[in-house]
């Protein structure tokens, strides 16, 4: 009996620390029977989606690329039909596409995805702000949002970034992600954005520590926890980004990792929906999980 609560205890997998601390009394838990099987949705569903809402921004933004462009041709003539339409349609409205975007990142959103997202005050009293569907709605078993972050591996220092910080999150492998897009934790995403930016390439989204932010899915981590009477609607889960990913869409990655002195790949978290979620609902996950 003992060995077998020492067995559970060593296998919980907690997700934010203080929160838990502060909350054990009210938990609900998830069992998770398998590391393997801890996937809503398959990576390369995952994959699908990512490429297509990061493809949709980067033609929204075209006078942005132009760098890519210049310097790397295979990405020019990978988008230059598209180039072509883009253009076309821009003299036939009349816009100068050199000097603004078409859409709003929101509105990418909703014209690939067919929802939008954004933070507002929460529907759960004094759970400050939230994250709701604006516009048009979620199937089941779509990415709807990202947790962005600073990636630490398990041994990696986070002490000062973690005090009294309630955005940090861990997966089940025990890599932590920091969410936090204030103070010493927005400092060290900076950071290493600039350290790794390729030339004029940047290799992760920085937007989302921004109030203006360029991958509207990137604010994952305003998503309270569920409650007795609101039950979690998404949930969390890990992907790997692969080595193949295309270059001039890293920039919309909003996770950095921490250092890079063992290479890994980058570990993104994604929020997958449980059930379909409407327009005017409130996203709410599990902050707790339970690894057999
Ligand atoms: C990851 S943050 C989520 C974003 C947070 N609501 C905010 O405005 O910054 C986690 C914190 O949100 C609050 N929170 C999350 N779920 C909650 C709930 N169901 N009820 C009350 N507060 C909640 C707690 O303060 C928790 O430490």
């Amino acid at each position: 009996m003992l060995r077998a609560l020492l067995r559970r205890w060593a296998s919980y997998r907690y997700r934010f620390v203080p929160w838990i601390a502060l909350r054990l009394r009210r938990r609900t838990i998830r069992y998770v029977p398998e590391k393997s099987k801890d996937k809503i949705i398959s990576d390369e569903d995952v994959l699908e989606t990512l490429l297509k809402i990061f493809k949709a921004l980067f033609i929204n933004d075209f006078s942005r690329q132009m760098d890519f462009f210049a310097l790397l041709p295979e990405v020019k003539s990978k988008y230059l039909e598209l180039l072509t339409i883009q253009f076309k349609r821009s003299k036939t409205t009349g816009y100068n596409h050199q000097s603004q975007n078409i859409f709003n990142p929101e509105e990418v959103l909703f014209n690939t995805l067919g929802f939008s997202i954004t933070r507002d005050r929460s529907s759960l009293i004094s759970a400050g702000t939230g994250v709701f569907v604006t516009k048009g709605f979620v199937p089941k078993g779509a990415v709807v949002s990202m947790y962005p972050g600073t990636v630490y591996q398990k041994y990696e220092p986070i002490f000062f970034q973690s005090i009294g910080n309630p955005f940090i999150f861990r997966c089940i492998d025990g890599v932590l992600i920091d969410g936090n897009d204030k103070g010493i934790s927005k400092a060290v995403y900076r950071s290493c954005s600039k350290r790794d930016q390729f030339g004029p390439f940047q290799m992760s989204d920085i937007t989302w520590l921004t109030p203006a932010v360029q991958n509207p899915m990137a604010i994952g981590q305003y998503v309270n926890n569920c409650s007795h009477n609101k039950a979690a609607n998404v949930c969390y889960q890990e992907f790997d980004v692969p080595e193949y990913f295309p270059i001039e869409l890293k920039q919309y990655l909003p996770n950095i990792t921490y250092s890079h002195d063992i290479p890994v790949p980058l570990r993104c978290v994604v929020l997958v929906t449980l059930r379909e979620i409407k327009q005017g609902e409130e996203l709410f996950s599990n902050y707790y999980t339970l690894v057999n």
